[in-house]
């Protein structure tokens, strides 16, 4: 399964907002509305809209090809701030952005450039693939015999180039014939565990339960999971990360049970500019999403509400940091400067 291709010199993206009803592809020659497909999370998923983002560029400098070298130059400065700006929270957009950018300074930020751009966004793409393989492959050494698995959000195929991060560990452990029940959060208010993770894990006839967010204490309790494994929009240096809404409950309670308790990740996700989570941006979403499920009016439109889209999970609730270079353990900031610094 794959939510991101470029063909014929133009992005295709599987239209998110209506999974798991309709599978319905939409195709982007401006990069404009690129960055209003991540933000309407249309795309979703932090390496997925790196990704987008890294094709969105390469849009631009199409459409800026034929202008003069000065005015090409200060046309992408501006066409990366248009991607920069639709979501702040997932580092590997401007983590793919900062690389698209040093692709065109190293061919002298020309027009004639538009060939390595697209070249390195593909590259970018090819890589995430290869990353949550090798994320699958070091995840599933950490997953018991039968396990029964808990996830939150998706951190699938759709959320990345292809594979997934969470489910790349869960598809390859599966493979392996250790996972005998995924329980999948349904993750309100936009249901990607709902939507999304039970489309990939039915689709991949991989066994899967799915339960509303407020009944994973309850399934903790009652010792039905084994393990806890989710994903991350940025990691800090000390392994603080920011994940999905509820993640810091599910890690509280993952904690208080004594259930290992991972996330999963490419190194493009890691922000070691940033001391630990306080330094996260955690983006805020309309308050729409709260009262309406799908447009459908579920809470008078007078209440206040709160949206923030991810929290922040401290690292001392980790158990371990599944990464593309090997599982990463206590002393965190140490082991992540080792890997990554
Ligand atoms: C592999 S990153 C997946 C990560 O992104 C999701 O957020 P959103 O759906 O808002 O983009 C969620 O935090 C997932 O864990």
């Amino acid at each position: 399964m794959e939510a991101i291709q470029w063909k014929a010199n133009s992005l295709y993206l599987l239209d998110q907002t209506k999974l798991p009803v309709e599978e319905v592809w939409l195709e982007f020659s401006d990069y404009r509305a690129v960055a209003g497909a991540i933000a309407a999370m249309v795309v979703r998923g932090a390496p997925a809209i790196g990704v987008s983002a890294a094709y969105g560029y390469c849009l631009a400098a199409m459409e800026y090809r034929s202008l003069s070298p000065a005015a090409f130059q200060s046309n992408m400065a501006l066409a990366k701030g248009v991607l920069a700006a639709s979501r702040p929270t997932a580092v590997n957009l401007f983590w793919a952005l900062d690389r698209m950018e040093r692709c065109l300074s190293a061919h002298g930020n020309s027009p004639d450039a538009v060939p390595a751009l697209i070249a390195q966004a593909r590259a970018i793409h090819a890589e995430d693939v290869e990353m949550n393989h090798a994320i699958g492959a070091h995840g599933a050494a950490v997953v018991p015999e039968h396990a029964r698995v808990l996830t939150h959000c998706n951190a699938g195929s759709l959320a990345t180039g292809g594979y997934g991060t969470v489910l790349g560990v869960i598809r390859s452990a599966f493979a392996q014939g250790k996972v005998d029940m995924v329980y999948a959060d349904e993750t309100r208010p936009l249901l990607q565990g709902a939507r999304l993770t039970a489309y990939e894990l039915v689709r991949d006839g991989i066994p899967a339960t799915l339960i509303a967010d407020n009944m994973a204490a309850f399934l903790m309790a009652r010792g039905k999971i084994d393990m806890v494994i989710l994903g991350c929009d940025r990691m800090a240096a000390n392994g603080d990360f920011a994940n999905k809404i509820g993640t810091y409950s599910v890690a509280v309670n993952a904690h208080h049970h004594g259930i290992p308790f991972y996330t999963a990740l490419p190194s493009s996700t890691i922000d070691l500019s940033i001391p630990d989570g306080g330094g996260i941006p955690i983006e805020e979403r309309p308050g729409s999403e709260i009262t309406h499920v799908f447009g459908v009016q579920t809470a008078p439109l007078e209440v206040g509400t709160y949206n923030p889209a991810f929290d922040v999970t401290p690292h001392t609730l980790l158990t371990g940091i599944v990464t593309e270079k090997g599982v990463v353990y206590p002393p965190f900031q140490e082991n992540l400067a080792k890997l990554f610094g």
